[in-house]
Order: C-alpha cells, then sequence, then structure tokens
C-alpha cells in the first residue's frame, strides 16, 4: 500500500483536487481540497501522473470540508459521489472552475475571450431546491449490481471489484418504497444489473432482466410515465423502464426551459434535433413551431424512438427518426435551429464542423462534458460562429459532472 504525503493546490477536470509529488508527478487525489496537507493512497500510476484517494487530512483542513453522507462511496469505496466530501455552495465554485479553465486548456484563449466578449459567464448554477439537502435525495434513477450475497452492491472507483453498499443516499425518497434491501434478494439472481427508477408519473418501479418489477415477482408496465412542467405547461411522456431519461427530478425540466430560451424558435421554424432519446426536447421544440413548423428528431435507440413517436402523437408536424447520427446523416443539414444531445464524448470535430458550416441558423448544443463542449464550440468558432448564449447547471450534485447548454449562430 503506497502511500504519499502532499500539499493540493488545486483542483481537476474529472473531480480531484490537486498536487505534486516529490519527484514532480502531477497527483490527481480524489476527496481533496485545496489547501490542504493529505496522505494519499495511490490506487494507479504512470510516468507522468499519479491517482490515489486521500485518506487522511494531515493538517489546514478546507473550511469547505463536510462529513460524508454516504461513507460507501468515500475514499476507496465505490464510485458515484466524488464530490461527497466538498460542502453543497463550495461544489458550484469547484465546478464553475474547472468549467472556466477547461474553456481555456481546450478552446484555447480565443475561446475564453471570446465568451468574456459576448457576456456569456462560465458559471454552474444549482437547480433550485438543491440547497435544502445539499443535492442529496434527487436522482429518479440509480443503477446497482446484486452482489454474490444478493444485496445491492457497486463497483469500486475505477475498478471491477463489487462492494456491497448498505443506502443510496442520492436516490428520491420514492425509491425507498422498492424495499431494495428486502425481499429481493432471494429473487434476483447475482451479478444481475438493475435500474431502480422512482418516475414523476407513475410508481417506482425496477427494471432488472429486460423485465419491470414493483415488487419481487410482482410484474409492472414496460413504459413510465414522466410528467414535466415548465412555465405553467405540462408536458406528459411515456419512457421504456430501461431507457434514457434525465436522473436528477428537476433536470428534465431545467433543460427544457434552457433549450427553449437559448433556441429561440419561432411559429413555421423548421428544426432538426439530433440525440432526441425519447423527445424530451422535441415536445416543447413542436409545440414552440406550431403545425406551421416542422421538427425532425433523430435518435439511434428503437424504444427511444417508439416512446417519442408515442410522446408527439398529438404534434403530427415532428417527426422522429431511428438512425445513427454520422457524417452521412448529417450531410446537407439545414434549418432554423439545430438542437443537440449527444452522449458525453459530445459531437467530435467532424459532426461539429459539418454543423458549423451548415445552412443553420442557431445550433443549441447541451453538452454533459465541458471538455467536449470546449472542443465543439470552438470548432464551430472555425467555422465563423459566434457563441450568443451559454448556461451551465448542476444537474449531478455531488459528483464532478454538470450539464451546459450554449448556443452558436
Ligand atoms: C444525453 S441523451 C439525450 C436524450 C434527450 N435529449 C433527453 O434529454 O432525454 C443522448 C441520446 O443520444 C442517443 N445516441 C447516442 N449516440 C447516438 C448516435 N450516434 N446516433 C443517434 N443517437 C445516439 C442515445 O441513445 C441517447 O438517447
Amino acid at each position: 500500500m503506497t502511500t504519499l504525503d502532499i500539499d493540493l493546490t488545486d483542483v481537476a477536470h474529472g473531480g480531484s483536487a490537486v498536487g505534486r509529488a516529490e519527484d514532480g508527478r502531477v497527483v490527481f487525489a480524489r476527496f481533496g481540497l485545496p489547501g490542504e496537507r493529505v496522505r494519499v493512497q495511490v490506487t494507479g500510476q504512470r510516468s507522468t501522473l499519479i491517482r490515489g484517494d486521500v485518506v487522511e487530512v494531515l493538517s489546514n483542513p478546507s473550511e469547505h470540508r463536510v462529513d460524508l453522507v454516504w461513507p460507501e462511496a468515500g475514499p476507496l469505496g465505490v464510485g458515484g459521489a466524488d464530490l461527497g466530501h466538498v460542502a453543497f455552495d463550495y461544489q458550484a465554485e469547484w465546478k464553475s472552475h474547472v468549467l472556466a479553465t477547461t474553456l481555456g486548456r481546450i478552446g484555447g484563449r480565443d475561446l475564453q475571450e471570446h465568451f468574456a466578449e459576448q457576456g456569456l459567464s462560465p458559471r454552474v448554477a444549482a437547480l433550485p431546491g438543491d440547497a435544502e439537502t445539499s443535492g442529496w435525495a434527487t436522482r429518479t434513477r440509480i443503477e446497482f449490481v446484486v452482489g454474490e450475497d444478493g444485496r445491492p452492491a457497486m463497483y469500486r472507483d475505477s475498478s471491477h471489484e463489487l462492494m456491497g453498499v448498505a443506502s443510496f443516499p442520492l436516490a428520491v425518497e420514492e425509491i425507498g418504497e422498492l424495499d431494495l434491501f428486502g425481499g429481493w434478494r432471494s429473487w434476483w439472481k447475482p451479478g444481475e444489473r438493475v435500474k431502480a427508477l422512482a418516475p414523476s408519473g407513475s410508481d417506482p418501479a425496477l427494471f432488472v432482466g429486460g423485465d419491470v418489477w414493483w415488487a419481487p415477482g410482482m410484474r409492472a408496465d414496460e413504459v413510465v410515465r414522466e410528467d414535466v412542467v415548465v412555465g405553467g405547461e405540462l408536458y406528459a411522456y411515456q419512457v421504456h423502464a430501461g431507457g434514457f431519461w434525465q436522473v436528477h427530478r428537476a433536470a428534465a425540466a431545467s433543460l427544457i426551459e434552457l433549450v427553449m430560451r437559448g433556441a429561440k424558435v419561432q411559429p413555421g421554424d423548421r428544426v432538426v434535433e439530433l440525440y432526441s432519446g425519447a423527445g424530451l426536447l422535441t415536445q416543447p421544440l413542436a409545440v414552440a413551431t406550431g403545425e406551421a413548423g416542422a421538427v425532425y428528431a433523430m435518435e439511434a435507440t428503437r424504444e427511444a424512438v417508439d416512446d417519442a413517436r408515442a410522446n408527439l402523437r398529438d404534434l403530427p408536424w415532428a417527426r422522429t427518426r431511428a438512425a445513427r447520427i454520422d457524417a452521412h446523416a448529417l450531410e446537407g443539414v439545414n434549418g432554423d435551429v439545430v438542437v443537440a444531445d449527444p452522449p458525453r464524448a459530445g459531437l467530435g470535430t467532424e459532426l461539429a464542423a459539418m454543423l458549423g458550416e451548415a445552412k443553420v441558423g442557431r445550433i443549441v448544443l447541451v453538452s454533459c462534458d465541458p471538455a467536449s463542449m470546449a472542443r465543439d464550440v470552438a470548432v464551430m468558432r472555425g467555422c465563423g460562429r459566434k457563441a450568443t448564449f451559454f448556461e451551465a447547471v448542476d444537474i449531478f450534485p455531488n459528483t464532478h459532472h454538470f450539464e451546459c447548454v450554449t448556443v452558436v449562430e
């Protein structure tokens, strides 16, 4: 067991605080805070860097350090709450700092200066209501694996080793109704992957082995209902229990609000939506274009497209196609507005350049990784476009993740 004693000076993208070892290598230390002198247990190393977890604060404990609400997800524990040791208010500072430095590191000085000139602030805002629970009890979806003893387990961070867990503090209270630590033990099988969900419009359910259950051996519908209220408007959705949906209980409404504010869709507009999932954004976009306009949405997952079609039943000018988005699919793409919500890897330089150069008025990019956001926006800048809107929102409290919405025109 190798340990190092170091001073932490900064924070890095990915959830670690940063310091330097005596041999000059950069140390990425999870569960540390800048200003602290800490003992780090090394969990991995290369010729240029060392990774580890803070197992002891030796001196200068940070005023922003809090006791771990979920100790099993602390140092040397399971992944999933790598900012669980950081005071809720300071998580926004941490993430804003990472966002600003990532903009510069990936997009260069030009992108940082461009954001400043455009009056765009790289700040990450907490979701309303989260301060009350310090961001705990906010997730309507949690995933785990059944351990050898039949109890819920998760993987130790960056490893294939399963560790039993005794609670899920990130889950909303309603998930407790499933009694995950009760009668399922003799029913589900070790090694099975389980998703527990508490949809806003249906009873809590468990997705395991491709089926949906509300209690051991008691089947539930394979689709659940999600109701999202934004500005007094209700958007209602069906979603396959195993399919993608935003995990934070307020994330769906927040993303609709931000995307619609940035997209400025007018009646009669032609909108192209990429990576549209079950149609979370497609529905409000179609309401905004009205029947004089059109929304063309693309999504790779068949089940999500089935959900989206059901969700757009009353808005027939919105059409969804099951298709992989690649350079071929985007050839000749055009419209008033393109909305893209890709997975963590972002659009990539090729697709970002295609969109940047396309006959499209406004591109709304939803990014769950600041590095891919900075790269994609920098590529579109290189096509002569300007960033005109930027908001970042903390839809993953107690982890290093957050979401960005950028508009490029
Ligand atoms: C971050 S989710 C966003 C979905 C939706 N906007 C929402 O918020 O619910 C990204 C979606 O992209 C889809 N996807 C990933 N790669 C894709 C590809 N190459 N082509 C089409 N869809 C893809 C996934 O299935 C997923 O539904």
